[in-house]
């Protein structure tokens, strides 16, 4: 059987972290770029704790991967994923396996549909990475990748993962955890962009501290109506993580201080979604939504 070939499809923070740990271990590493960017091998700069290393990795457009593939692993924003795949999709060799590693709900289904008869697994990540330039990744903070299949066969990722150092435990149901860090997320994630804060500042700030509170209860009432249980509400969940990341700048916040489109969909829509879906009032996530939808950067 051939050695797998896996590509990182969306080569930013975490796709490069994914390809450059991956290739330094040995294994077959493939960056697909948009479509027409022309077949190259880079050079990836990857810094973890005091340590740098240099891996050159071949890389080609969406529009022309190589023909032996056997494993994709999805790292766009979740907002990209769906269309990402769907340009891959006519390319992609029967039978190979695709991981789909988006913060926030939604996009890992749409990815699925995307692909019948593929093998598709979704990861939650704690890792954290971010690009010091566009080939220089630095490996933030440590963290573990679970993963469970979504779709077809349940593929072993954390046999490829784990040689590469990335911590990786699979899991039976995704699902809930996917949707614990999207508790998080919804809480904490709009409210750093609201209050322009890192994390931590919004167990500081008053009027922050209240709306996680209150948005806490309405994402409690929504994801129990949804049927999930939970030993500890969101807000408290919530306060334990942006204790414990108090001087990170949230993912969001980056994005909106960089004019880049916010993760608001996958992330406050999934609450919305959910709640519209079940009957569940959520007037404050409603409110946090439009507030950040009318901010200039969200949707360019
Ligand atoms: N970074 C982190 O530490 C963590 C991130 N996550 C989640 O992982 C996901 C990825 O995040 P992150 O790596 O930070 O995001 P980035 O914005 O750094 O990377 C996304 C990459 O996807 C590329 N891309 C988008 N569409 C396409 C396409 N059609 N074809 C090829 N490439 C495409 C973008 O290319 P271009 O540059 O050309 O736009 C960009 O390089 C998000 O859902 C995030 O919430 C989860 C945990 C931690
Ligand atoms: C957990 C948290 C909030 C850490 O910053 C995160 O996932 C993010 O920034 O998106």
């Amino acid at each position: 059987m051939a050695a797998p070939r896996i590509a990182i499809l969306g080569a930013g923070s975490l796709g490069l972290l994914f390809g450059a740990s991956l290739a330094a271990s040995g294994q077959s590493v493939h960056l697909l770029r948009r479509p027409g960017h022309r077949p190259t091998e880079e050079r990836i700069r990857l810094e973890r704790g005091g340590e740098r290393r240099e891996l050159s990795l071949p890389a080609s457009g969406i529009d022309s991967p190589p023909p032996d593939l056997s494993h994709v692993i999805l790292c766009t924003k979740a907002h990209d994923a769906a269309p990402a795949i769907r340009q891959l999709a006519p390319a992609l060799p029967p039978g190979a396996a695709v991981l789909t590693l988006q913060n926030g709900l939604g996009s890992q289904d749409a990815v699925a549909a995307a692909l019948p008869g593929h093998p598709v697994s979704a990861g939650c990540t704690t890792e954290g990475a971010w690009r010091r330039d566009a080939r220089t990744v630095v490996h933030a903070g440590i963290g573990v990748t679970r993963i469970g299949p979504l779709q077809g066969d349940d593929v072993d990722w954390c046999q490829r993962l784990g040689p590469a150092g990335l911590g990786c435990e699979p899991v039976p149901d995704i699902r809930r955890w996917l949707v614990d860090k999207l508790r998080v997320n919804a809480l904490l994630n709009p409210l750093t962009v609201l209050h322009d804060c890192r994390n931590g500042g919004v167990l500081e700030i008053p009027g922050a501290r209240a709306a996680l509170e209150s948005l806490g209860a309405e994402a409690d009432a929504v994801l129990a109506a949804a049927g999930y249980r939970f030993a500890e509400g969101a807000a408290a969940r919530t306060a334990a993580v942006a204790r414990a990341t108090a001087d990170n700048v949230s993912s969001m916040l980056q994005d909106y201080r960089a004019g880049r489109r916010l993760e608001l969909d996958a992330i406050t829509g999934a609450i919305l979604t959910l709640g519209a879906r079940h009957g569940i009032a959520t007037p404050e996530h409603q409110r946090i939504y439009d507030t950040l939808r009318g901010l200039a950067a969200v949707g360019r």
